[in-house]
């Protein structure tokens, strides 16, 4: 092949220097597979170093947006970002897959990939992309994995079932992983190099391709690991350490009460060694990702895994934690839950993001109404009302007739609430965020140490004032 032919990455023949310049020169077409939280932003990047990107999502709700201009995705600088590589005719979408999989020689795949309720790894999305590429894979062409997967899903799924429904054989086309390393808010500063980019492909080819892939879009550079499977057990590790971590921190505070201590400053203090970050205890883990990230690996290998699985048990368990401690010290103040009001601050499973997957709020308000307490709730991005919670918007906190509060996610919002405007409550600040020292709540949060029936203050000023 001639340096002026190169339309692929995968075992192109040529230079890297000269991959290099076709690919950003926009004459290695590119299709990304699902235009969602982390696929738009790619896609936005990937354009904006001059690569020709489709982006395919079923969604035609999505592709209409994305086809105008604008960003259906609320993350900082995309907006105008997909504006300026939209106009600049670098991006495009289209709901047809098999189409864009034709013209295209490298496919990047970013749909969801989620858990059942059997805890089984749902590989659904994946396998329908995989069907819209196989009707236009060739010889040469790259599939890139940024979903989140089970460790072995490209060698013993992609690659598998790419040969079988195309009839090629492996290694006359490339696979590669190459997590998406990114978090929701901070995504275009941390795909264009926040941490570098982890690459492992099947084979050497695919390693070297998706490496080219990434050098200019990654400032922080690649790093190539040994194949396919590292790179997908990196991520899904990176997921099991922070949940595992987390678990450590839950169970440590719900230790608080017995020591008489808290656990919170202890944290904090411990923390000042460099060998030591435990995370911060709080109701729960949410979101789409940590919570499932340990069943891609729990369950999938002949190895037993004690020590992820009873961590997943003990973060689930915390909402049920809460609503335990919050009866407790209703019953110290002679209020019976099950005749309480009770405010919940904060649905969606964390700050400043409107996602309620797994959400620990919403296991709390089960609970809370289970035990018979009446629940209202307020949230700055998410309407109480669309999930059958009465609504209590945050100017009315002064005004209702309530008996507790537990601030479950802490929007930067309530931060503005006037706390002496409110009449005295027993408020249990699940995620310590709140600075009520001095105000006339019966304040609490887990691991402050406080016994029942005495009145604690958040720790947060002390903490904060280090
Ligand atoms: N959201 C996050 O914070 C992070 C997500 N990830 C991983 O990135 C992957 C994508 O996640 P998100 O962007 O958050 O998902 P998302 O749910 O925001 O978006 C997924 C998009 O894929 C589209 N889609 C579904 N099936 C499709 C198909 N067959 N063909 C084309 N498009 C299809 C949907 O319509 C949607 O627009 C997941 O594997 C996730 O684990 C990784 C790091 C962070
Ligand atoms: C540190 C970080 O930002 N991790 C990311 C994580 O994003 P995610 O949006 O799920 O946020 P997260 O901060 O891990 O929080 C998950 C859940 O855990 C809770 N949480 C978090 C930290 C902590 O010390 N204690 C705690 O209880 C949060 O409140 C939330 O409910 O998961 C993403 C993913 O893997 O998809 C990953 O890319 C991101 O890097």
């Amino acid at each position: 092949m001639t340096d002026a032919a190169c339309h692929r990455l995968y075992d192109s023949g040529v230079s890297n220097r000269v991959e290099r310049e076709a690919l950003t020169g926009g004459a290695i077409p590119l299709a990304v597979y699902g235009l969602g939280k982390m696929g738009l932003p790619l896609a936005a990047v990937f354009a904006d170093t001059g690569v020709r990107v489709t982006g395919v999502d079923v969604d035609p709700e999505v592709v209409a947006s994305v086809s105008a201009g604008d960003a259906h995705v609320d993350e900082p600088g995309l907006d105008p970002l997909v504006t300026d590589q939209v106009d600049a005719g670098r991006l495009s979408a289209t709901t047809d897959g098999p189409a864009a999989a034709a013209n295209a020689t490298v496919h990047v795949v970013i749909v969801p990939t989620l858990v059942g309720d059997d805890h089984e790894p749902d590989l659904s999305t994946v396998e329908a992309v995989l069907e819209d590429i196989a009707a236009g894979l060739d010889p040469g062409d790259l599939v890139v994995l940024e979903s989140t997967v089970p460790p072995r899903t490209a060698r013993d799924v992609v690659t598998p079932t790419l040969e079988s429904a195309t009839g090629l054989d492996r290694g006359s086309f490339g696979v590669a992983v190459c997590p998406e390393r990114t978090s929701s808010g901070t995504a275009l500063r941390d795909i264009r190099g926040q941490y570098p980019k982890v690459v492992g492909g099947i084979d050497a080819a695919s390693t070297r391709a998706a490496s080219t892939l990434y050098e200019p879009v990654n400032a922080a550079g690649v790093t190539t690991v040994a194949d396919a499977t590292t790179a997908e057990a990196v991520k899904v590790f990176e997921g099991i350490y922070r949940d595992v971590n987390i678990a450590l921190a839950n169970e440590l505070a719900r230790t608080s009460d017995d020591l008489e201590i808290s656990v919170l400053e202890a944290i904090e203090t411990a923390n000042q060694l460099p060998v030591c970050d435990i995370h911060d205890p709080g109701p729960g883990v949410g979101g789409h990702c940590i919570p499932n990230y340990p069943h891609f690996l729990m369950g999938q290998i002949d190895v037993d895994t004690p020590l992820t699985a009873t961590a997943r048990r003990v973060n689930d368990r915390m909402p049920a934690v809460v609503v335990d401690r919050l009866g407790r010290e209703l019953d110290a103040v002679g209020t019976d839950l099950e005749n309480a009001t009770v405010a919940v601050l904060g649905l969606t499973y964390r700050p400043g993001i409107p996602e309620l997957r797994h959400a620990p709020a919403l296991d709390v308000v089960d609970r809370l109404r289970a035990r018979g307490a009446s629940v209202v709730a307020t949230d700055p991005l998410v309407d109480p009302d669309d999930l059958g919670i009465s609504p209590l918007p945050m100017a009315g906190l002064p005004d209702a007739d309530l008996d507790a509060i537990v601030v479950v996610t802490p929007h930067t919002a309530f931060r503005t609430i006037d706390w002496e405007a409110v009449d005295p409550l027993v408020v249990l600040d699940g995620r310590n965020a709140l600075d009520l020292e001095g105000t006339h709540h019966h304040v609490l949060t887990l691991g402050d140490g406080s016994r029942e029936g005495t009145n604690r203050h958040s720790l947060r000023a002390r903490l904060d004032a280090r």
